[in-house]
Parts: C-alpha cells; sequence; structure tokens
C-alpha cells in the first residue's frame, strides 16, 4: 500500500490518521494544522528531546562546545574575548549575547572566534567528532552538516586535508554511537569570496566519501548567488545537490534568483517568503507567483528560528512566519543553524515551537519527515530512515 506519508501532496501531520471525530471523549483542542486531536497533549521537553529528529541545517563553525574552543584556543594561541578566559560558561553566554545583535552581519562576526581554533587536522576532527555526538545526544538520527572549506586553510591544510579531518571525525562520532545517527556533510563557499567553483568541486570529488551537496552563507545583502553561477551550473551538470542561504538578511529577489538562476534544490531559511504571501482582513490567504512557486514544486524550506531572531529576520519565535508556512504547508523543515551561537539544539528548536503554537508530537514527525525527504541522501537510505527510524520512533512515543 502506498504510504500517505510518502505521497507528495504531504498531507498534514495526522490528518489521516485520526479523522474529525475520533477521540471525541478526552478533552483536547485543534492541532497546529487544524486537524481535531482531543486525545494528545503538547509534548514535554523530554519527550521532544527523545523522539527522532532531522537536520538538514547546521553549521559545524556554528556548533562548538564552549570548553573545547577555549583548549583549542590556548593550543594555537588564540586570544578569546576579554572576560571569557578559561571559563566556558562565560564564553557560551558572550557567543550567545554577541551573536543577539539583530544584524546578520554582526552575527557572523562571531564565527571569527571559532573558525580560528579550526585550522588543524586533529581541531576540525575534534570538532567534527564532538558534534555527531552532540546532535545523537540531542535525539538527531540523521543530520546534514556544513562549513566552509576555504576558512580552514589558514596554517596550511589543503581542501582535501579539510574535508578529510572533518570525515574522520564525523566517522568517530557515528561508530561511538554504534551507527546511531547518520551524519553527511555539506561543502560551504562564501558568497564574498571568489571560491565557489573549486569547492563545488572539492564536493563533487568527496560525493561518494561522505559529502551530500554545497551551500552557500556569508553576508547576503550585496552579494547576490548568481555571483557564483559558473559553480552552480557545474553542479548541475554533475546531477548534484545543493542549497543556498537565501531570504535571511535579504528578500525576495534573493530568494528568485536562488530558485531560477541557480536551480537550488532548497533553500537556507527561505524566511522572506512570507514578503510574497497576502493575509487579507478576513483571513484569505493570497500566494505571489514566487511563494506559489515554491510551495508548488515543494521547494524544502530549512527554517531557523531561534537564529532568525537573532539576527532580526523574524521579530519572535511567537510571529515566525513558520506558523503560516506550516499552515499553508510549504515544504518546512526546522533547523539548528548555529547552535553555540543561539545557544540552541534540535530539542530547543522544536520546543520553543510546541511551546509557542501547541504543536504535538504529530507536527514535529511531519517536520521530521519533511526533512528526512528533502534531505541529499539517495531515494532509499531517506526511505530507509523514515521507514524503519522515524516512524517507528514517533509511535513507540505515542504519535498516531
Ligand atoms: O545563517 C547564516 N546565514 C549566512 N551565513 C551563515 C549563517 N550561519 C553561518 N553562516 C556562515 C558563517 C560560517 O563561518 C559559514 C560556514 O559555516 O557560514
Ligand atoms: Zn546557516
Amino acid at each position: 500500500m502506498v504510504d500517505p506519508l510518502l505521497l507528495d501532496g504531504e498531507p498534514v501531520a495526522g490528518a489521516e490518521l485520526l479523522p474529525d471525530g475520533v477521540g471525541d471523549l478526552v478533552e483536547g483542542g485543534e492541532g497546529a494544522h487544524g486537524w481535531k486531536d482531543r486525545r494528545v497533549s503538547t509534548p514535554s521537553r523530554d519527550l521532544v528531546r527523545r523522539a527522532p529528529k532531522a537536520l538538514l541545517h547546521d553549521h559545524l563553525d556554528g556548533g562548538l562546545r564552549p570548553q573545547t574552543i577555549i583548549e583549542l584556543a590556548a593550543d594555537c594561541g588564540h586570544e578569546l574575548p576579554a572576560g571569557t578566559e578559561g571559563d566556558a560558561e562565560a564564553l557560551g553566554r558572550w557567543f550567545a549575547e554577541a551573536a543577539d545583535s539583530g544584524s546578520l552581519v554582526r552575527y557572523l562576526e562571531t564565527f571569527d572566534h571559532t573558525v580560528a581554533v579550526m585550522q588543524t587536522e586533529a581541531a576540525l576532527t575534534r570538532v567534527a567528532k564532538e558534534c555527531v555526538l552532540d546532535l545523537d545526544d540531542d535525539g538527531v538520527v540523521y543530520a546534514e552538516v556544513r562549513y566552509a572549506p576555504e576558512q580552514h586553510v589558514e596554517a596550511g591544510l589543503s581542501f582535501d586535508d579539510v574535508v578529510a579531518a572533518v570525515q574522520a571525525g564525523f566517522d568517530a562520532g557515528v561508530a561511538e554511537t554504534g551507527g546511531r545517527i547518520v551524519v553527511r556533510q555539506l561543502l560551504t563557499a562564501m558568497r564574498h569570496q571568489a571560491r565557489s567553483r573549486e569547492v563545488a568541486e572539492l564536493a563533487v570529488a568527496w560525493r561518494d566519501r561522505g559529502v551530500a551537496g554545497f551551500d552557500i552563507a556569508g553576508a547576503e545583502a550585496g552579494f547576490p548567488p548568481t555571483r557564483h553561477l559558473d559553480a552552480f551550473e557545474y553542479l548541475q551538470r554533475e546531477n548534484f545537490h545543493f542549497t543556498i542561504h537565501a531570504g535571511e538578511a535579504f528578500g525576495l529577489p534573493s530568494i528568485w534568483e536562488a530558485l531560477q538562476w541557480c536551480g537550488a534544490d532548497r533553500l537556507g531559511h527561505g524566511v522572506r517568503i512570507i514578503d510574497d504571501i497576502t493575509v487579507g482582513d478576513d483571513g484569505s490567504v493570497t500566494l505571489g507567483r514566487l511563494a506559489a512557486y515554491v510551495r508548488d514544486k515543494r521547494i524544502p524550506l530549512e527554517m531557523c528560528p531561534a537564529s532568525n531572531v537573532q539576527t532580526g529576520a523574524a521579530d519572535s519565535i511567537a510571529e515566525h512566519p513558520i506558523r503560516l508556512l506550516t499552515e499553508l504547508r510549504f515544504r518546512v523543515t526546522v533547523n539548528t543553524d548555529n547552535r553555540l551561537m543561539s545557544g540552541t539544539s534540535m530539542t530547543d528548536e522544536m520546543w520553543s515551537l510546541v511551546q509557542a503554537f501547541g504543536y504535538r508530537l504529530e507536527d514535529l514527525r511531519w517536520f521530521t519527515i519533511n526533512a528526512m525527504k528533502s534531505s541529499f541522501l539517495p531515494f532509499d537510505e531517506r526511505l530507509r530512515i523514515i521507514d524503519s527510524i522515524i516512524k517507528p520512533g514517533y509511535a513507540a512515543l505515542g504519535a498516531r
């Protein structure tokens, strides 16, 4: 039988599973998607942590443990911000506060301190391994983790050395979990630099050794994705996958270029697609041409709510466009972006949505299956994780 959750029409969480009228005997409310559910309450934070989660947008250099930064900084002689020396808690707070500026450009300045301590093979391998262990501990079963190789060659490593060192860390981390988590690399090119073609070729060269895709990141305004058209055209000729940070600090033109000029498979953030959606006083919703295209084509949105609030792309979680986009059944996924800078985790991101919007376990499963469907893994591997890990995992926690 065809599984309704895998159809491209993407029935809303629980829609088939609990028709109106079922479960009327127990108190409850209306689910996040408007479906009636009178038996399931919102999950606790612990339940959210135990639920299987899939993560498509997480930066390796945005997720270091503060204590690791302190140790690596001591090894390489990097000076950390005044007042944080030797104090992991203070350093963690410094990142969260410095990143909480309301500006993407200032947010990105905090990466100077993480990138600086990730310039040797040993440091990259350690950070990559700890990343896997932290994600596993957070209940993540599938992750695509990105970073920009061009930022890790200051001490003389080659691009290949960098990718190999990160892969060694991922392999070691996965082995330590007993294979409970699947992790792939995405290689990022910095949009203000001019190395995207090289990085794209690097990603393709590593496609069967742990690299699943390509990305561009960095300050968005003034650096449109079409600057890197050569890299994207190369990737398309290679039948490779890529996502583009777009529609975060800049609006619709950036999203339009990413999709219609560059051919992105997914949008990093894409939150400003909301600018092409009009909600009338009577609650009626009108999609502009671009928003309709994004929804019709099931373009995955890698949404990162906490990061968006920090960079000013959204005013608060409660006002985050993820709510409307979810109601309108865009292909929404939930992500961390930078766990260190946002002091967040997949559990925290999902938990904040549960608190703000009353989402249920079924909604979290919907986000998770959306993410798995949108991953850059081969189709059969995506299906295996959905069928043998995500669905049974949610069922075991009581989702229907
Ligand atoms: O949310 C983001 N938007 C644009 N660029 C970002 C974001 N988060 C991290 N980056 C940058 C800073 C990192 O050094 C780089 C590679 O991971 O990507
Ligand atoms: Zn990002």
